[in-house]
């Protein structure tokens, strides 16, 4: 997945990045959340620098890895700073890991996604851990390039299932049992 990520050309990554902010945009109309839990692209992520900029947001929350990888948050728009990874990460003060608790959309990263809302992430287990503090009515949508939702993939107790995808052409649901119940 990450292979193909960098063979695309600027270009064709740029117009795909702009469509899912769009997409992304729709969604955040759609479900007018009060705060929302998204994340700064980097490496060929979709979406771009400029996903976490959602017009209308009361309030966006950027995470912010803890050295057990576990996800703190903090406030955005801030400064940014390096982090580990190569991240960027908003200064400020740290809300600590049940922020996302109060998140009524969380965006979050992934390579690929399954049609029963397996999420494939870098493999550091923070996803997981954060989105099983979630609200039960929140959001869960994953930004991701064309090819990028698949049939299948492994998943473990420990993987939190995803409600939406959002690519370039729209949003797709995706079905699973429930937050606590990965398909
Ligand atoms: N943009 C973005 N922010 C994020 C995440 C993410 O996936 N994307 N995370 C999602 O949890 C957390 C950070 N976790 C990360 C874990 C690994 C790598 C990474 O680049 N891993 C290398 C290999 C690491 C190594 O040297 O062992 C890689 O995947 O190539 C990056 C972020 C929080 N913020
Ligand atoms: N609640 C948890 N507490 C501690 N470790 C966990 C937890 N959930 C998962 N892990 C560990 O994290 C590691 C990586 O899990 P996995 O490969 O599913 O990550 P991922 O979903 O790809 O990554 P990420 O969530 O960071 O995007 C596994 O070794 C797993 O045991």
């Amino acid at each position: 997945m990450l292979a193909a990520r960098r063979s695309q050309t600027p270009e064709v990554r740029a117009e795909a990045d702009a469509a899912i902010r769009r997409v992304l945009a729709d969604v955040v109309a759609t479900v007018r959340p009060g705060t929302v839990c998204a994340y700064l692209p980097m490496g060929g992520e979709p979406g771009g620098a400029q996903l976490p900029d959602l017009p209308g947001v009361g309030r966006i929350l950027l995470p912010v890895l803890r050295p057990d990888l576990d996800l703190d948050w903090a406030t955005y728009p801030a400064p940014l700073v390096p982090g580990r990874y190569g991240l960027a990460e908003p200064e400020g003060p740290r809300l600590g890991v049940d922020a996302i608790t109060e998140a009524d959309l969380i965006i979050a990263p992934g390579l690929a996604v399954s049609t029963d809302g397996v999420r494939l992430g870098r493999g550091g287990g923070s996803y997981d851990r954060a989105l099983a503090r979630v609200a039960p009515s929140a959001v869960v949508v994953v930004p991701l390039y064309e090819g990028e939702l698949v049939d299948r993939l492994p998943a473990e107790p420990h993987d939190r299932p995803v409600d939406a995808v959002v690519t370039p052409t729209g949003v797709r649901l995706v079905a699973h049992t429930g937050r606590n119940h990965p398909a």
